[in-house]
Order: C-alpha cells, then sequence, then structure tokens
C-alpha cells in the first residue's frame, strides 16, 4: 500500500500559474502601454529593441538552459530576413509571399540545425561541445560571406533595402513587435519551468549523468537546438518586414557575438535578463553613438568584462540576489524559509517495486570481454554471470580493471571485443542511455549529481527514466520506489529535499546519487565505491538498505569496494580482478580464504603478517 503524502496548501502548481498571470499582465501593460504615448521614432526603436530581445531570449534557451554554446543565432535570424526580402525584392510583397518566407526560412534553419546536432551531439568523440561553437561560427561566418558575394540576389555589400512592406505605422509594429516578445518570453518561460525545463538543465549541468539515467540527450539537444533555430529565422522575416533593410553586416559576427553578449550580461538561464539587456543596448545605441561615438563600444565591453569577472551569473541574479538579501535582513523572506520547512514533511510517495519477485533469473553475463587502450590491454577475456538476488563484489588492487569492466558494462562503445546481454539481451554498441533502459543503473566513483538543480529535482528526473516528461507543465508529486524512498529516508535527504545539490554534504552527495540510481529501478545496480567518504555510521546504513534491497530479489548489485570488511558483510559472492583478469570467483569464504586473494589482492606483506 503506498503512503500517500499530502498538504492542504496549494500546490506548488497551482501558485506558480496565479503568479504566473499576475506577472504576465504586469508585464504585458509594461511593453504595450507605451505605444499610447510613444512617438514615432520611439516606436521603431523599440520594435527593433523588441526583435533583438526575442533573438536573445531565444539563444538563452540554447545556450543557457541547454548549454549549447552557438555563433549561429544571427546566421538564423538572417536565414529569415534574406529570405523575405528575396521574395519581397524579386517576386512580390504579399501576404503569400510572407508565408512563403517564413516557410523556407522555417525549413531551412531546422533543416541546417538537424544536420549539425547530428553531427555534433550523435558523435561519440568527446569533441562534440565544442564542435558546435565551432561549427556554428563556421556557419555564421559562411552565411555572411555568401550573402555578401549573393549578387543581385542578396544585394552583395549593399544588401537588400527600401522594398515595400505592408503600410502600418510604428506604433502598430510597436503592438506587433511587443506582442511577439511577449508571446515568445511567455512561452519561454512556461517551458523552462516545466518538467521539461528541468531536463534541459540537468543536461547542461551534467550531461554524462544524463544519458545513465536513460535521457536521450542528443536527441533532445537536437530537436531544441534545431526548433530554437527555427525560431530565430521567424524573428528574421518579422525584422526584414518592419525595417525592410537586409544586409551582410546585421546577420554576421557583429550580430551573432552581440547576441552572446546580451545573454551574458542579463544573466544566462533567466529568459527576461538577456530580453532585457538586449533591448536597453539596442535602445540606448544610437544616443551613445551620438553622445561619445568613439567610447560606447569600449564602455559595453567593458562592462561585459566586468559582468564576467565581478557578476559571473549576470546583471539580473545579481539585481535578484541583492533583492532577497535585503528582504531577509528586514525579515521578510520567511515565505522561502516556511516552504522549505514544509517541504521537509510532503516530499514523495512510495510505491511498491514494479516487478514481481524473479530471484536467481540471471540478469548479466559477460561474455569474453577484453578491453585495449592502444597496445595496453586493460581487460583479458573476462567472463562472468549474474542473478537477480546476487550482490557480486568485484574487488583487486589499484588498476586491476575494475572501473573499466563496469563502463564496458554500462556503455557499449567500451568494450573491444567479447559481448554483454543485459536480462537475455545483447548491449551491442549502444550509448548508455540505451543500455540504461535494459536495466542498468550506475552509481560513479566521484557521485555524479546535477549541481544546480535541488535534491528533490535531481531525484525527481531520475524517477522519469529517460522518458520526455511535459514540456509545459511542472508537477510537483514524485513517485519513488520503495529502495529509492529508503535511501532519502534513512541517509537524511528529507532534510535536504529543497537544497541545492551543490550545497549538500559529501555523503548526502553520495546518498543522492545513490537514490537517483534506485529511482531508475535497475535490475543491474553498479556501485563503484559508494561508501568512498562515508562516516562509519553511514557505511553501515548503506550496507542495509542493500542488504534489504537484495532481498526482495528485484536486482543484482556489483560493488566496487576497497573497504575489505564492508565487502565481506554483504557479499554473495567475490570475484577478483588482477591485471585484467579475473584470478577467483566464489563465495566470500572461499575468495577470502584464497591464497591466490591474498597474494594478489592483499598484498605479500599481509601474507607474510599473518604468519
Ligand atoms: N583512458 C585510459 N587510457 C589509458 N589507460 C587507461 C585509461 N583508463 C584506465 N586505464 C588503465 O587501465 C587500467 C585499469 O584501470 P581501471 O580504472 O579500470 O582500474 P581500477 O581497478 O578501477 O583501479 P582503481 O581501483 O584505482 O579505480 C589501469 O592501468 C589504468 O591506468
Amino acid at each position: 500500500m503506498p503512503t500517500v503524502v499530502t498538504s492542504d496548501t496549494p500546490s506548488p502548481a497551482q501558485s506558480r500559474v496565479s503568479r504566473l498571470q499576475i506577472w504576465a499582465a504586469f508585464a504585458s501593460f509594461l511593453v504595450l502601454a507605451p505605444s499610447l504615448v510613444l512617438g514615432g521614432y520611439s516606436s521603431g526603436l523599440l520594435v527593433q529593441a523588441f526583435i533583438f530581445g526575442t533573438v536573445a531570449l531565444i539563444t538563452d534557451i540554447v545556450w543557457g538552459y541547454s548549454g549549447v554554446l552557438t555563433f549561429a543565432s544571427a546566421a538564423m535570424f538572417g536565414i529569415g530576413a534574406y529570405a523575405l526580402g528575396i521574395l519581397f525584392v524579386h517576386l512580390s510583397p504579399s501576404l503569400a509571399a510572407v508565408a512563403a518566407a517564413l516557410a523556407i526560412a522555417v525549413i531551412a534553419a531546422g533543416l541546417l540545425s538537424a544536420v549539425i546536432g547530428w553531427l555534433a551531439f550523435y558523435s561519440r568523440t568527446k569533441v562534440s561541445d565544442f564542435y558546435v561553437a565551432v561549427v556554428t561560427l563556421g556557419v555564421s561566418v559562411v552565411f555572411e560571406q555568401a550573402v555578401l558575394y549573393g549578387g543581385a540576389t542578396t544585394g552583395g555589400s549593399n544588401g537588400l533595402s527600401g522594398f515595400t512592406t505592408f503600410s502600418l505605422n510604428n506604433q502598430s509594429w510597436y503592438v506587433i513587435g511587443g506582442i511577439g516578445l511577449l508571446a515568445f518570453g511567455g512561452t519561454a518561460l512556461r517551458i523552462v519551468g516545466s518538467d521539461f525545463g528541468l531536463i534541459l538543465r540537468a543536461i547542461r549541468d551534467n550531461e554524462a549523468r544524463c544519458r545513465y539515467i536513460g535521457i536521450r540527450t542528443p536527441l533532445i539537444k537536437t530537436v531544441v537546438f534545431s526548433v530554437c533555430n527555427a525560431l530565430l529565422a521567424a524573428v528574421g522575416v518579422f525584422y526584414s518586414l518592419y525595417t525592410t533593410v537586409v544586409a551582410p553586416s546585421l546577420v554576421g559576427m557583429t550580430l551573432a557575438t552581440n547576441v552572446l553578449i546580451w545573454v551574458i550580461l542579463g544573466g544566462r538561464a533567466t529568459i527576461i535578463g538577456p530580453a532585457l539587456a538586449a533591448i536597453l543596448v539596442t535602445v540606448a545605441t544610437p544616443q551613445l553613438t551620438t553622445t561619445i561615438p568613439l567610447y560606447w563600444q569600449g564602455l559595453l565591453g567593458l562592462t561585459f568584462v566586468l559582468v564576467v569577472l565581478f557578476l559571473p551569473r549576470g546583471i539580473l541574479p545579481a539585481i535578484w540576489d541583492g533583492i532577497k538579501s535585503a528582504l531577509s535582513v528586514v525579515g521578510l523572506n520567511t515565505t522561502i524559509m516556511a516552504k522549505a520547512n514544509a517541504n521537509a514533511d510532503t516530499l514523495f510517495e512510495t510505491r511498491s517495486p514494479a516487478l514481481s519477485s524473479v530471484a536467481g533469473q540471471t540478469v548479466l553475463d559477460v561474455l569474453d570481454v577484453s578491453k585495449r587502450f592502444g597496445s595496453f590491454q586493460a581487460l583479458t577475456n573476462v567472463s562472468l554471470t549474474v542473478q537477480r538476488g546476487e550482490l557480486l563484489s568485484i574487488v583487486g588492487p589499484n588498476g586491476a580493471g575494475k572501473t573499466s569492466l563496469v563502463k564496458c558494462i554500462s556503455d557499449g562503445d567500451e568494450r573491444s571485443s567479447g559481448s554483454i546481454l543485459i536480462g537475455g539481451k545483447s548491449i551491442e554498441h549502444n550509448a548508455p542511455e540505451l543500455i540504461t533502459r535494459l536495466g542498468v543503473g550506475r552509481k560513479f566513483q566521484a557521485a555524479s549529481i546535477f549541481e544546480t538543480l535541488t535534491v528533490g529535482e535531481c531525484i525527481k528526473i531520475a524517477t522519469w527514466k529517460g522518458e520526455v516528461p511535459s514540456i509545459w507543465n511542472r508537477h510537483s508529486n514524485v513517485v519513488l520506489p520503495r529502495g529509492a524512498a529508503e535511501v532519502a529516508e534513512t541517509l537524511g535527504l528529507k532534510h535536504v529535499w529543497d537544497i541545492s545539490a551543490k550545497d549538500i554534504s559529501h555523503g548526502q552527495r553520495q546518498a543522492l546519487e545513490l537514490a537517483m540510481v534506485l529511482a531508475l529501478e535497475p535490475s543491474v545496480l553498479i556501485l563503484d565505491e559508494p561508501t568512498a567518504g562515508l562516516t562509519t555510521h553511514e557505511r553501515s546504513i548503506v550496507g542495509d538498505v542493500l542488504m534489504r534491497l537484495l532481498a526482495t530479489g528485484q536486482l543484482a548489485i556489483i560493488l566496487i569496494e576497497h573497504d575489505f570488511e564492508f565487502v565481506k558483510r554483504i557479499s554473495t559472492r567475490i570475484v577478483v580482478l588482477v591485471n585484467g583478469q579475473i584470478v577467483a570467483n566464489g563465495t566470500v569464504e572461499e575468495v577470502s580464504n584464497s591464497e591466490i586473494v591474498r597474494d594478489a589482492y592483499l598484498g605479500r606483506s599481509h601474507k607474510e603478517n599473518m604468519k
């Protein structure tokens, strides 16, 4: 029977909706009301500012939230701007031409981005992080050159200008631009605040951990990159429609770097910050160009350097932090404290395991696996079989190949030869996220968690087991399988549920990663030194939890551990690896008394002491 925890207070999702409505009304007023009083010039300048604000906030989703550093925003924007310009100049200005420009721009930018994303994010080499930055830089340069030397089609260095557009006054364009900014901003805030937004932040924080909880990060990054770039192209169409000017200088490296500067100045991963920074810089530029023509670019550069050095999270987060500190000084920040305390008791539901007990069933076959690093042989023809209900400890001296072996089990690209079956299915050369979905859960030697997420969010993401959650709503309830719930309760995670994972203790970090891996309900649980750095008391709790998990017969545990006493206490079988080969495989008693193990694992000095 699940233990359902309820609360009479409105759910965070409900209070978030009403807060959002208030903010939406306030933002709409702030953006749209000035159209009643502003003159033509100011309205016109603000339309451009709104457009660049939209460009900045879309780029913030790609870079700030998903962690993909892109220099291609300007080029994608330019694809839209030029598509409209070319159709209007060479065909005719009409609604049909706008629709055609939108379709061409969105499809071209989306497809180009999908190809870049596919090449970069699906690459199994370790260069992919740099790859996107370099490739998008290249795309930006190539696009600028292409329109520069595009002849009559693109208008060369002069670009295309002065073409006929719809006859609206600046106030009307202002309202359209303002509504566009609000729509993009509101949608972006809703998405990054949703459960899917959590996934984006998790990918930015620690992509490897995401993959090891089953999240298909290459797919998600490719889709986000492509959709955002397609939207940038659509914004470019609107820009061209309004200004009736497109030129190489607009869509080149200057805009590409300016966008990144706006994002950094305003604050990465805030949406509002980059948009505000873009609006303020765009509005201030004509004035500063007139009053201090020689210095204003330098002033902007200096501001940028100072922000990077002293406010690395950006100006808006710094202001927000300042307000929060001021409120807590005068004792007004009590809602936040109350929320943290309230949540300590109303966190998650616990449910029984999804599977019925099948102890004794083989869940892992390692067949003749070898691993080479160049000419160095780290593993040689390792074979072993593990059943549900078993706790197999892999022990051996440093460099014996223990971590290499568990890497081979959890990542299909790691082994040089041999095969591995999980529940009878070959892992082939699959990526970790697919192997996780076969039932492998891996805890790393150094706790691998999501630093900027709270403890509760880290665990919640793991419970989704790689499925893509809602991109619109955030659900506050977390349903944990019994093992993960037990770790959360016995190792004190409940008390730090709303605390950022970067601020918890070493022991809590280890416990958090363990709870995350258990939330996956793995059939093969790999633990690489799970008790490293834990106190004796914490070790004992972890040992008890593991033994209770084992007793359910649901899973097999593979443990790498240097603490031999801990190993002896909880193992059902021990495998000893030396120089990448299995030298012993038996019960705790058999292995502990084996001469070869004392020699190889405990060392000759130990043997001599025993005499
Ligand atoms: N990327 C790599 N390139 C080259 N050699 C490597 C690499 N990774 C591991 N090795 C080598 O492979 C051997 C096995 O390493 P592995 O990390 O699997 O050992 P281990 O038994 O887990 O050691 P420890 O107990 O110290 O963690 C070691 O000699 C190590 O130096």
